[in-house]
């Protein structure tokens, strides 16, 4: 049997699949690695702690008793989007990474809107958010002149562990467009925004569909991976177009809820040319010429991780969430905004900050968990309505990441999004969408959706059930309150923060 790799290089860990013809996961492996948060809102990775994790998680698969190396004939990428890797002449990196979660960068944004004006959402077809890269080049080379003027080159974070393994530079449409630095539509670098802000062509590196065979595996890769050096690789895509390829989102109509550290709503979208005003973002998709629309809860399943550091820390996700399905819909009248890190949709807004609102002498551990679990999805349900709003019909999601695995979440998903919700056999969907580039890149299928019909297995499906939608209705109305009720108040509280 043969087998491809999909590597999933996400924000709180990287995952690789191993995975055969039939599109089952054989095996896989992962290995976590630290954010830092040197000041509030800051958010930073160590690109090498990402090299040092995939290299430890492939050997992982490699040494696996009667595995034999030659059987896997391709290798590809999924990687958590936007973040700032600066390269110097040598090809090292100069500083930390800033993620996509990092947003130090109003200002930067503010510099983008004035100096593009209609130029930014005509040619990027996106607003300038603090997530961005572009906000994050230019906020270097404002606040670290010294460090910026070593800098030759700049890739986002999966393109560095793939520059790392093959000594190839390259990044694809689907990564790309959450520069900023993109022309969506006509598929190239933006030589206008280049130039606006006094960059290199050179800055940026070559641009390649996220199929492409970009190299092999150096020599001293091989065997520290254990991995075949004739092994193909290729390039791979942003986490949220192989999440969509992973979950089969291929065709007009089908749409995604993923629940990671940051969350998404993402609908498959045909029409290059479709307005959604920057209301939500629009990107290149993994699958040649096509595209998707996204809205991004910035602290999705970080909200959860969050309570479980600070009030659980020792307990399992599955400990925590025991008896939450006890807890009747809308937590004992507990609400929570999952605004942590700030927001992205429907409100861009660095400095707002999370609340629980209607605290009760009554209320337990377990409501604070539903509360949580509830405000993320209402959040993400905001994302659900812009998109029905613009004309998209959403009657099934299918949802993937770290909150499918929990049943109790999904129906959670199907009450307040009012639509039947599928998950899929795997919930790794951005490392399956990977391993379906490589297989589509080794030949394996003459089409993604080729590949999709094979790879892509639906497992448990949630229907909305009636009273529980009502009172989600309700509750909906008054969570869209709190974040115009608080804004202010988390203005005045900005000098205090940590
Ligand atoms: N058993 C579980 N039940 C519900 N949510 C979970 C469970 N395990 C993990 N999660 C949530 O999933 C998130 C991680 O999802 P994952 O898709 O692995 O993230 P990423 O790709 O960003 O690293 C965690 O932050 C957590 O909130
Ligand atoms: O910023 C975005 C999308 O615009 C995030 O979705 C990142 O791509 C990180 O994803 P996860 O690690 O949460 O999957």
């Amino acid at each position: 049997m043969s087998y491809v790799i999909g590597v999933d290089l996400g924000t709180s860990a990287v995952k690789v699949l191993l995975v055969d013809k039939n599109g089952t996961v054989a095996a896989e492996a992962t290995r976590s690695y630290p954010m830092f948060h040197e000041q509030t809102g800051w958010s930073e990775q160590r690109a090498d702690d990402w090299v040092d994790g995939t290299i430890a998680a492939l050997r992982e698969l490699t040494e696996a008793e009667g595995m034999d190396a030659a059987v896997i004939e391709g290798i590809s990428f999924s990687g958590q989007m936007h973040g700032l890797v600066l390269l110097n002449g040598e090809g090292n990196p100069i500083r930390n990474a800033i993620l996509w979660n990092d947003t130090r960068t109003t200002e930067q944004c503010r510099e983008i809107e004035r100096t593009l004006g209609e130029k930014l959402l005509s040619i990027t077809r996106n607003p300038a958010l603090e997530g961005f890269t572009l906000p994050k080049i230019l906020w270097v080379r404002e606040n670290e002149p010294e460090v910026f003027a070593q800098a030759e080159l700049f890739l986002l974070p999966k393109d560095y562990v793939r520059y790392r393994l093959t000594g190839e530079l390259h990044m694809d449409y689907s990564d790309a467009a959450g520069t900023l630095l993109l022309d969506v539509a006509g598929k190239a670098w933006s030589g206008e925004v280049l130039d606006a802000f006094e960059l290199q062509a050179s800055f940026c590196p070559s641009l390649v569909e996220s199929h492409s065979l970009v190299g092999m595996l150096l020599p001293q890769y091989a065997e520290r991976t254990g991995l075949s050096a004739a092994t193909k690789v290729f390039a791979g895509g942003a986490d949220n177009a192989c999440g969509a390829i992973g979950s089969g989102i291929l065709s007009e109509g089908l749409t995604l809820c993923s629940i990671g550290t940051s969350g998404v709503i993402l609908a498959y979208e045909n029409d290059k040319s479709k307005d959604y005003a920057g209301k939500v973002h629009f990107f290149n998709h993994g699958q040649e010429n096509s595209f998707y629309a996204m809205g991004v809860t910035l602290a999705a399943g970080y909200s959860l991780s969050w309570f479980k550091k600070t009030f659980a820390a020792n307990e399992s996700f599955d400990e925590l969430l025991a008896g939450v399905g006890e807890v009747r819909p809308g937590a004992g009248g507990l609400l929570f905004t999952p605004y942590l890190v700030g927001e992205r949709t429907p409100y861009a807004d660095a400095a707002i900050r999370a609340s629980f609102i209607g605290v009760d002498g009554a209320h337990e551990r377990v409501h604070f968990v539903r509360a949580i679990m509830e405000g993320i999805t209402f959040s993400l349900n905001e994302s659900v309505d812009l998109l029905r709003s613009s004309g998209k019909q959403i009657h099934t999601i299918v949802s993937i990441g770290g909150g499918a695995q929990s049943p109790e979440w999904l129906q959670m998903q199907a009450d307040i999004f009012n639509t039947t919700v599928v998950a899929l056999e795997n919930e790794q969907g951005p490392g399956l969408g990977a391993a379906m580039l490589a297989a589509y890149g080794c030949g394996w299928f003459d089409s993604l959706s080729e590949c999709a019909e094979v790879f892509v297995k639906h497992a448990e499906s949630y229907a909305p059930q009636a009273d529980a939608v009502q009172t989600y209705k309700g509750l909906f109305r008054v969570y869209q309150q709190v974040y115009t009720q608080t804004r202010e108040l988390n203005q005045d509280l900005m000098p205090y923060r940590l």
